[in-house]
């Protein structure tokens, strides 16, 4: 693990270290966060932990929540409420888990009926909630996206989750630097979603592991804020921890004027583009990797396979496995074409589409609709097309987009023109492909069963998937669309995006925040359910059948699809792993050729893949509950996925890199013979039946012992608290922005769909809040005071 740098540094050592309260010598490091986005698919379990616990959060002032995956993107004209209005049940409890949490921690929370609610990545740079400098974690992958604003953005499991709630702080490790520099200009109807899949198709899904990427070069300059957001969004895809994007006069003119950053030329304002301009990476800066590309070397770039490295240029031809060298790579190669329903040989422009969608947290910001519309306009979709969607990523770019005519011109050429959400960018909504459906899709997953169970996706950029809807195949933009000059926005135009709310005092479902007093008690939460990260089973050594997997980047998605991310609870998810390669998806029956279907692998307790990059995509810790439930603790393999790698120890669980190709070898030999072998974690061996070593593996010292002890890492943290609040009263010193001090600016309460709070505790609010009961209690922190708190003051002053 790389240690602390002495000389020059890069951006993100610079923004690491503004942020360590406390650095072990095993390289642990307990790292302060600036702002958590909170999302419905992943909180409902880290809530419930807190409350378990009876623990509070810590600091509701630096933390967001929105609902954005489940929601339904039909009208909502006539939305009352989420009970009314989300018919799936899972989706509906989730939201309204999510309505009760936020209401319960009182959190400041975009709803359904608000028109700030949209995709979580989304939101947060449009409300200036995102700045330069920042620590930002959700409980999501694409948290990378944040990392366009010279933030160390990164997504986080549910377990995690919990713990910044809960102490605001996460323990983590320093990661590899690794810089990607794109130079000179790019050729018309190519964005920054061509230069993202260009890199990750030259890098590989695994080739940023381990960590950060900074891009930089004149390309990237020239970028404007949005078109960085996606190039970083899409960083988890090439493997990384996250995406990085020195900030400059192009991120502090995106900011102005946005809510939640500090006032413009004032002297906050000046003091943090004082220090932001300080983040920049030291000349002589060294990195572990460097890659280089020329622009002029980018075409409009469209994936063919099931990964997010299989990408050629649109002129190009569906690749063969003789293309590749790597033998799993053929492999793989073999089975993606099957899926695809794809010839190897066959031009890309000659693939015949049913559906295209332009959204998702890569590309549904106003710039991406503004080119896409730009394509469309005057013109109609291709008759073929069974559908083709615009899905704005949020409220707010939908009222944008709107002002500007740009639902008329999608409209009008045939397009639906959506709610904000998630859409089909995952299908966890109503909004999903059909078996074997295949679309242009500008979302940046395109893994097996991403967009609905054997559905189809290609990837691209929002100008080429509007070409591709025009022609009904995909279609290479240039030859659709009239580019005088260059395509690309070289700086964002200034966008009002009006952050006005309905009128609270007309509405029904105004916020309703819980008696305070009564939640500092922790007596509203029932306490019943038993699972919680609190206090972990132990792991000292572990014998057991070894189930052997010889696929490479093996994705979160694969390990549990979609549809089993609706629960609120940890368990019961050991029948949903692995589920479309277990279970015929007509059928419903057991595939007998995979492996855990066969004996003695249904008793595996170990897996072991020889393949790198095991558990890379979503941050998903579904992933290790089903495997846990399953009665699998330990995974083997040679690379892991970040975080993947981080949520199994969340969970007592084990995984083990092993690099050495023979020792690997050796391991997954007595896997497939079937016979039991042992992992010693104390001893760090990997031995067979016999007591013979096979090989010896490191394991970071304090995850050891905490694994070996079963201990709790949020009660560990809490017993830091000196140290978190000192390092809390230099930040209120030296960055006093990030203080949530936006938030007190705010005019009108944030509202909360959630179903209305029972007329007994209504009263109660209300007489507690007009006597002064039940107020700044229990909600205060080093003397900051909390948004619950400004929430109340305001509800006082309305009343
Ligand atoms: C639901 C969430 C855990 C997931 C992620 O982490 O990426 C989702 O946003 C996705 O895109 O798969
Ligand atoms: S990748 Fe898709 S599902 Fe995940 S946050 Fe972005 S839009 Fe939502």
């Amino acid at each position: 693990m790389p240690g602390a740098v002495k000389g020059p540094r890069t951006l993100y050592d610079k923004v690491l270290q503004d942020h360590i309260v406390e650095e072990k010598e095993d390289g642990t490091i307990l790292l302060y966060i600036d702002r958590h986005l909170v999302h419905e698919v992943t909180s409902p379990q880290a809530f419930e932990g807190l409350k378990n616990a009876k623990r509070k959060v810590r600091r509701p002032d630096c933390t967001l929540a929105t609902t954005d995956h489940n929601v339904p993107t039909t009208s909502r004209k006539n939305f009352k409420n989420v009970e009314q209005f989300v018919e799936e049940a899972d989706s509906r409890l989730q939201c309204m888990t999510l309505e009760d949490n936020v209401r319960d921690f009182g959190l400041t929370y975009f709803g359904m009926g608000d028109a700030r609610q949209g995709i979580v990545h989304i939101i947060g740079p449009e409300q200036g909630f995102t700045l330069p400098g920042t620590t930002v974690v959700c409980g999501d992958s694409h948290t990378s996206t944040h990392g366009a604003f010279g933030a160390l953005a990164f997504g986080i499991g549910t377990s995690e989750v919990e713990h910044v709630l809960a102490t605001q702080t996460l323990i983590t490790q320093r990661s590899k630097n690794m810089r990607v520099q794109v130079d000179g200009e790019l050729a018309p109807g190519v964005s920054s979603k061509d230069i993202i899949l260009h890199v990750i198709g030259k890098i590989g899904t695994a080739g940023g592991t381990g960590a950060v990427i900074e891009f930089c070069g004149s390309a990237i300059r020239a970028l404007s804020m949005e078109a960085r957001m996606s190039i970083c969004n899409m960083s988890i895809e090439g493997g990384a921890r996250a995406g990085m994007v020195a900030p400059d006069q192009t991120t502090f003119e995106y900011l102005k004027g946005k809510p939640l950053a500090p006032e413009v030329d004032s002297p906050m304002w000046k003091k943090a583009v004082a220090y932001w301009s300080t983040l920049q990476s030291d000349e002589g800066a060294t990195y572990d990797t460097e890659v280089f590309i020329d622009a002029k070397d980018i075409a409009p770039t469209v994936s063919w396979g099931t990964s997010p490295q299989d990408v050629v240029p649109i002129t190009g031809v569906v690749p063969g496995p003789d293309d590749f060298q790597d033998e799993a790579r053929k492999r793989a190669c073999v089975k993606a074409l099957d899926y695809m329903g794809l010839e190897a040989g066959t031009p890309m422009q000659d693939i015949v589409l049913d559906k295209v969608f332009i959204g998702s947290c890569t590309n549904a910001r106003i710039e991406d609709l503004r080119s896409a519309a730009r394509v469309v306009k005057g013109k109609k979709i291709a008759p073929n097309l069974k559908r083709a969607m615009v899905v704005p990523g949020s409220g707010l770019v939908k009222k944008q987009a709107e002002s500007e005519g740009l639902d008329k011109i999608f409209i009008d050429a045939g397009f639906e023109w959506r709610e904000a959400g998630c859409s089909m960018c995952l299908g966890m909504n109503p909004d999903i492909l059909s078996p074997k459906e295949r679309c242009a899709s500008t979302s940046n997953r395109n893994f097996e069963g991403r967009q609905g169970a054997g559905g189809r996706t290609h990837l691209m950029s929002p100008v080429m998937a509007a070409a591709c809807a025009l022609v009904g195949k995909l279609a290479d933009v240039r030859r659709i669309a009239d580019y005088n000059g260059s395509s690309q926005v070289k700086s964002a135009p200034k966008v009002e995006l009006d952050p006005q709310v309905d009128d609270p005092e007309s509405d029904s479902d105004l916020i309703e925040i819980m008696d305070l007093d009564e939640k500092s008690q922790g007596n509203t939460v029932p306490s019943k359910a038993p699972a919680s990260s609190a206090g972990m089973p132990k792991f000292t050594q572990l014998k057991g059948i070894a189930a052997p997997m010889e696929v490479s980047n093996i994705d979160t998605d694969a390990i549990i699809p979609k549809q089993f991310l609706k629960t609120i609870k940890r368990s019961g998810l050991g029948s949903a792993l692995f589920h479309a390669w277990r279970f015929d998806s007509e059928t419903g029956a057991e595939i007998p050729d995979f492996v855990l279907n066969k004996e003695p692998y249904r008793h595996a307790k170990i897996l072991v893949c020889t393949g790198p990059n095991f558990g890379c995509g979503s941050s998903r810790e579904h992933a290790p509950w089903a495997l846990l439930d399953f009665g699998i603790t330990c995974i083997i393999a040679p690379s892991f996925g970040d975080i993947f790698f981080n949520n199994t120890f969340k969970n007592g669980m084990l995984p083990v890199r092993i690099t050495d190709e023979a020792a690997l070898a050796r391991i997954a030999d007595e896997a497939k013979a079937g016979r039991e072998i042992e992992v010693d974690l104390e001893a760090q061996t990997i031995k067979d039946a016999e007591g013979k070593e096979l090989a010896t593996f490191e394991v970071e010292s304090f995850r050891r012992h905490c694994l070996i002890n079963g201990l709790d890492d949020i009660g560990l943290t809490m017993q830091m608290e000196d140290k978190i609040r000192r390092f809390e009263e230099r930040r209120t010193r030296d960055t006093p922005w990030l203080d949530g001090s936006g938030y007190l600016k705010r005019t009108g309460p944030t509202k909360v769909e959630a179903a209305p709070v029972p007329k007994t505790n209504r009263g109660r609010l209300r007489r507690s809040r007009l006597s002064g009961e039940g107020s700044a209690e229990g909600s205060e922190h080093n003397g900051l005071t909390t948004s619950v708190v400004q929430l109340d003051e305001r509800l006082l002053k309305a009343e």
